[in-house]
């Protein structure tokens, strides 16, 4: 099926797909997380042809374990969608009322986008993530996920198609996958005017080029994630230690995973080399500026292009700052606005970067790894947002909705002055 079918589908279920009762989606979740469970064994054979062409094409230890779908995986994955289940309906939430001295009542109500379509990194839980979100929130889902995962995809599809084959209320279209892998074919998507509400790309700089140049459908950029630590002279040693060891080491792949660190020059010559040791037992490679390699010589010499660097991968960029200021001066430089933190015992500190860091999430004495949708408390995210408009950080089920004005009249009529 080409593209542009896919979405004029997509449209023409959003129609049946944005009245669907709270009740008619979770029944459809319930019954998802259950096709997945019942799909399991498919699941994983097919990811397993997935990660074995990865392994042949050389794709990085990192990523092909951010691609791998095992068990437990799996078990997370039936539990986020069983979360979004329990979470509560934003379609027809007021979000605000007020009366007029006319007597009018206006309310601005929760609604469904329509069309929310995801292009998407290899990491198949992502496809039953954005469908669960989709559908609570009462909007059709297109999903375009990565060619290198696009086995997996189909399989956890074909999971869903039997969940939604059970639901005659619900129509067939309510959830699709592209099965092009083409490039053309995310371009298409891109292009889809008049039939996709949302496109979210999920990708690093390449993507999200494509995307500004290509897109005439309206678009929350979901980009790369270039994150920051910054250890305070005032830090909690401890907390600073835990906290960075957890911020690159818990799976460094992933966009909310710190790729440089940086260090007030107060804790160079004492707690840097500590810390330092622990990342390298724990496999990260230190690339380090001059005052770095003074306290600890093992570092490899950063270079420019180090700062601006994603490694995806055990791999950190450390380098020594005077003060605060020259961290927030380093991040709005390199930053990606995805998620920094800070650690500070100093509040004045604190709160002086959270204002001045331009991120969607500044972390204040805990882990940038966080940046989570399910840590967020949205059982899982369509995506991480990386602007401003409408939404920023991890996106839950309010950022796939739009709000309708409803003004209840008793008769008035506008009177020209
Ligand atoms: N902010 C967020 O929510 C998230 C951000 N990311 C960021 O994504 C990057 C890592 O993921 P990675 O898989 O390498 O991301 P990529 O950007 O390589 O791929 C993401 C998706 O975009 C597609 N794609 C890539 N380039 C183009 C293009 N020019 N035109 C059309 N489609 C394209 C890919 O297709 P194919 O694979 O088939 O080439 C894939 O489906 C990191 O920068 C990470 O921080 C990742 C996930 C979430
Ligand atoms: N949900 C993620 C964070 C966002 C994300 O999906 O990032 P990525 O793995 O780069 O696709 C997590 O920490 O598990």
């Amino acid at each position: 099926m080409t593209v542009s079918k896919v979405c004029q589908d997509a449209a023409e279920a959003s129609a049946v797909v944005t009245q669907l009762t709270t009740e008619q989606k979770d029944r459809l979740l319930l019954d998802m997380a259950s096709a997945i469970e019942q799909h399991q064994d498919a699941i994983i054979e097919a990811n397993a042809r997935d990660v074995a062409a990865a392994r042949e094409a050389g794709v990085s230890a990192t990523l092909v374990d951010r691609l791998t779908m095992t068990e437990r995986r799996m078990a997370g994955l039936t539990r986020a969608i069983r979360t979004i289940v329990d979470l509560p309906d934003p379609v027809g939430q007021v979000v605000n009322g007020w009366t007029r001295p006319n007597g009018l009542l206006i309310e601005r109500v929760r609604e469904p986008l329509g069309v929310v379509a995801v292009i998407y990194e290899a990491r198949p839980n992502v496809t039953a993530e954005v469908a669960a979100l989709c559908l609570k929130s009462g909007n059709c889902a297109v999903l375009r996920g990565s060619s290198m995962a696009m086995e997996t995809n189909r399989a956890i599809m074909a999971a869903l198609d039997t969940a939604i084959a059970e639901h005659p209320d619900v129509p067939a279209a309510a959830v699709q996958l592209i099965d092009d892998p083409s490039r053309e074919a995310a371009l298409e998507l891109m292009r889809a005017k008049g039939y996709v509400d949302l496109l979210v790309p999920r990708g690093g700089a390449e993507l999200i080029a494509s995307v500004e140049q290509n897109a005439t459908v309206p678009t929350v950029i979901d980009g790369a994630g270039n994150c920051h630590l910054y250890i305070d002279g005032t830090a909690d040693r401890d907390i600073a230690t835990a906290v960075t060891v957890n911020a690159k080491t818990s799976r460094p792949s992933v966009c909310n995973a710190i790729e440089t660190l940086l260090v007030h020059r107060d804790l160079a010559a004492d707690w840097l080399p500590g810390v330092l040791d622990a990342l390298a037992e724990a496999g990260v490679e230190i690339r380090g500026c001059a005052a770095v390699r003074e306290v600890w010589p093992k570092a490899v010499a950063a270079r420019e292009e180090d700062w601006g660097t994603e490694y995806l991968d055990l791999v950190l960029a450390v380098r020594v700052v005077a003060d605060a200021d020259e961290a927030i001066a380093h991040i709005r430089r390199w930053g990606t606005s995805n998620a920094e933190g800070i650690v500070a015992r100093d509040i004045d500190i604190a709160r002086r970067f959270v204002r001045q860091v331009d991120s969607g999430s500044v972390f204040v004495n805990t882990s940038t790894r966080y940046s989570d949708g399910g840590e967020f408390g949205y059982g899982v995210e369509i995506g991480v947002s990386t602007q401003k408009l409408h939404v920023r950080g991890p996106m839950g089920l309010e950022a796939l909705t739009t709000v309708k004005n409803v003004v209840w009249g008793t008769g008035q009529t506008r009177v020209v002055a």
